[in-house]
């Protein structure tokens, strides 16, 4: 049993401690972003901020705060200040502006992660994450079938609000890939191809760029039918609704971003064979082009335990 002196000499514990607050209260910050963006703050300071924007004026500005709420804007103000996604200027008098990261929260930055944010923190999202150590002890293939009773694409096709959470979530990180996929530094992937397929490409985003970039290119999206909806292609764009795991439409090369993650290897070797089926040889100018995040393996113990199990 340490006792008091102990425990004042005990860097490790008070380390430890310091550390344990981080995890504990690591949920604030989402929720302030979440409440951030729900009062519209990053956009009235964008819009007002000439080039700082006061405490008094913001308040004022917010469209839906109740006034008798305006003295808690100061500590979510704080907490945001803290995080880096708006700076606070003591010397030119008292007031707040958007940091880089904080102007991706607006609704019409070209490269807005705002959607993100809003997904992240929908409740569907959250009793999904809240239930993994449930889902470990039951005999279902994944947390959100724990939580909600169906596989996430079952309950989409279902919950067109939580559907629009998702596709605007992923619409929103394909309007910076896209421009970085038709840039000096990538486009090289497409060149020489006559007709590519999205596979779970979405709204089509990644596509439509492609389409723009390379007119001579035919882009096609596969999607659900509750993802395609009533979208019609035009020019060299088409949408077909359909499952990868049915039928994947004959091309030049096939795109899959962010699409093998969301399945176990099985379903992977399953929808990559689908693949195979309806591109040319490698010879013949065929490919799959995988866009995923990749983990850096630099102290290996985590991934290589994943290489030993699959
Ligand atoms: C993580 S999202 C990625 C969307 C898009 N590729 C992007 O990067 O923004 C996965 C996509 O796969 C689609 N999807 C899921 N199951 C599918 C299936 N069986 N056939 C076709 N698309 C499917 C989903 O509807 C969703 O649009
Ligand atoms: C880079 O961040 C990503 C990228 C993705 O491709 C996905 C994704 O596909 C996904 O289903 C989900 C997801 C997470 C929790 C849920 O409860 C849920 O219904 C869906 O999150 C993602 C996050």
């Amino acid at each position: 049993m340490l006792n008091n002196n102990d425990i004042c000499a005990n860097d490790q514990l008070i380390q430890a401690e310091v550390q344990s607050w981080d995890y504990v209260l690591s949920y604030v910050l989402p929720s302030c972003i979440k409440c951030a963006i729900e009062l519209g703050i990053p956009d009235v300071l964008h819009k007002n901020a000439n080039p700082i924007m006061s405490l008094s004026d913001l308040v004022a500005n917010l469209p839906n705060l109740n006034p008798s709420k305006a003295s808690f804007i100061p500590i979510l103000m704080r907490i945001l200040v803290h995080s880096g996604l708006f700076n606070y200027h003591q010397q030119q008098g008292d007031g707040y502006s958007l940091t880089g990261v904080g102007r991706l929260l607006l609704e019409d930055d070209p490269f807005s992660k705002r959607s993100f944010f809003l997904f992240a923190e929908h409740p569907v999202v959250l009793n999904t994450t809240v239930s993994v150590s449930n889902w470990l002890r039951d005999d279902l293939p994944t947390a959100f079938e724990t939580a909600h009773g169906k596989s996430h694409w079952d309950y989409c096709a279902e919950e067109p609000e939580f559907s629009g959470f998702f596709d605007n979530a992923m619409t929103s990180d394909s309007r910076l890939i896209s421009n970085l996929l038709i840039s000096d530094c990538c486009k090289g992937v497409f060149e020489g191809l006559t007709s590519l397929v999205d596979v779970g490409g979405g709204t089509g985003t990644v596509a439509m760029a492609i389409a723009n970039a390379f007119p001579s290119l035919k882009s096609i999206v596969l999607d659900l039918p509750h993802v395609i909806g009533d979208r019609k292609g035009t020019g060299n764009l088409e949408f077909i609704a359909g499952s990868m795991f049915d039928k994947i439409p004959h091309a030049n090369a096939i795109l899959l971003k962010w699409i093998l993650h969301n399945w176990s290897d099985q379903d992977c070797v399953k929808l990559l064979k689908k693949c195979k089926e309806s591109i040319p040889s490698k010879e013949k100018g065929g490919k799959v082009i995988i866009i995923e995040i990749v983990m850096e393996d630099n102290n290996s113990n985590g991934s290589n335990l994943f290489k030993h199990n699959t």
